[in-house]
């Protein structure tokens, strides 16, 4: 129960001299025994993600394209890591075996087990340049088809990661499906691979490494030196990860909330900030409001009919459309004559005809409309339970700014308040919100 296990991200491997500040960190407290990292992220804000070029080079290739330039950029990224580090891999070798598949049999390459490898090959050189035991995630973590967790990972996990004192490094971002091909998660996923060892083997904590020193109260390419948060409940970063604060996915609070492993952001280039503590619901919040994210890329589906109150399972038959077509749906404000369903735009491209045509024949509504390019706005905190006025605040803020607000809805838990905005005001609602809570 003293392990701790530490995911670092794309910015924290970004280069040689990361994987540097990373062995001293690991070397610096002994309970750090379980070691997650992403690919090579950004060493610049104008340089592309390992990973987004290992997709761009899926692409060329599946299309018998030249792939070249995206992958003389990772071939260039990793060789310069191995040589600033003095390591002997054997990493050449396996990216020409790579390249020649990928030129010769592009169909034998899957996109995940091609985007994987940015996960693969940096854990076996972190494994190498700490001199520990590199174990891969691939047979470890099993999806089911529903893309859920298969419950034999735990075991699986407790038993190749069993020994107390070894030091172990695994890639983050994968696992496996039923039929045994490499799966990925969604994109930042490796966030959630460090939650689920964290929970396979019981952690103590799981850190999750970075380039902030912890949770703002907002994202700091909106609002200019956002406050940090010391401390954030599961249910709270679950609402704000998921709306947009993207350093932590929102998936990977389920596996830690579960055995109240609490996770600390910290961040690798100020390994002396405490960051920012997740965990159990507090007693007393000092603030009305926790943080504010936002998130692009919905759409709402607005129905439209006299008396629909009275109709007996009207919801239940227009939720059953969208099941239909496998669809979910993120909120779904009523009123007694309309209601509306906001959906993810790009999910709703791909069955937009089917749903509309169906909904229109089984329900008769007199109106149906989709209203594309919204972006919802959480603003998050425990602090508002019960807090009479935040709404009206809140409300205030936006109506000043001069945004127009087509969506509200408050969780019946009082610690969430969403709003929909078009998307294009997304950064005025943030900064509105944050300056009117945040004096
Ligand atoms: N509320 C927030 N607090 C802190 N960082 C945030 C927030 N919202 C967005 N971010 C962004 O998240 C980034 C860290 O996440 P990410 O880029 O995925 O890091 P990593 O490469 O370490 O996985 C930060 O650099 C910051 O720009
Ligand atoms: N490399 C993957 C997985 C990941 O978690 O990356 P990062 O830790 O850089 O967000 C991605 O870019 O999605």
């Amino acid at each position: 129960m003293s392990r701790i296990v530490c995911k670092f991200g794309g910015s924290s491997v970004a280069d040689a001299g990361q994987f540097k500040k990373i062995k001293a960190i690991v070397e610096s407290d002994k309970n750090r025994k379980v070691i997650v990292v992403s690919a090579p992220g950004k060493r610049n804000p104008k340089e592309t993600k390992l990973t987004d070029l290992l997709y761009s080079t899926y692409d060329l290739a599946s299309k018998g394209l030249d792939f070249s330039t995206p992958w003389n950029l990772i071939r260039q990224r990793y060789d310069e890591i191995c040589k600033d580090l003095g390591l002997e891999d054997k990493l050449t070798e396996d990216l020409d075996s790579l390249e020649d598949k990928l030129k010769n049999h592009p169909e034998s390459v899957s996109t995940d087990f091609l985007v994987s490898r940015g996960e693969f090959l940096c854990a076996r050189l972190m494994a190498k340049y700490l001199g520990a035991n590199f174990v891969d995630s691939y047979p470890l973590i099993t999806f089911d088809d529903k893309y859920r967790i298969a419950p034999k990972t735990y075991e699986e996990i407790a038993k190749a990661l069993g020994d107390e004192n070894q030091l172990y490094v695994l890639p983050g971002f994968y696992g496996s499906n039923l039929r045994g091909e490499v799966k990925t998660f969604s994109r930042g996923g490796s966030d959630i691979t460090g939650a689920i060892l964290a929970n396979g083997i019981d952690a103590a904590k799981y850190e999750n490494w970075t380039d902030v020193s912890g949770m703002l109260m907002a994202d700091p390419r909106i609002v200019e030196s956002p406050l940090p948060i010391e401390y954030v409940s599961y249910r709270e970063i679950r609402e704000l990860a998921y709306s947009g604060a993207s350093v932590l996915h929102d998936e990977s609070i389920a596996p830690c909330r579960a055995k109240k492993i609490p996770i600390n952001i910290r961040n690798t280039n100020r390994p002396e900030d405490a960051g920012t503590i997740i965990g159990p619901t507090p007693e007393n919040a000092k603030l009305p409001i926790t943080g504010v994210a936002g998130r692009k890329g919905f759409s709402m589906i607005y129905i439209e009919k006299s008396m629909m109150n009275k109709e007996v399972g009207f919801g239940r038959r227009v939720l059953a459309v969208l099941e239909s077509e496998g669809l979910s749906y993120e909120l779904c404000p009523s009123a007694i004559d309309s209601m509306s369903i906001v959906v993810d735009s790009k999910a709703l491209d791909a069955v937009q005809d089917v749903v509309l045509e169906d909904i229109t024949q089984q329900m008769r509504p007199d109106r149906i409309k989709i209203f594309p390019g919204i972006a919802l706005i959480a603003t998050v905190g425990h602090g508002m339970t019960n807090k009479i006025g935040v709404a009206a605040k809140l409300f205030t803020a936006l109506a000043e700014n001069k945004v127009n607000v087509r969506i509200i809805d408050q969780g019946s838990s009082q610690i969430n308040i969403i709003t929909g905005v078009d998307e294009a005001d997304t950064e005025k609602a943030i900064k509105a919100i944050y300056a009117a809570f945040v004096k």
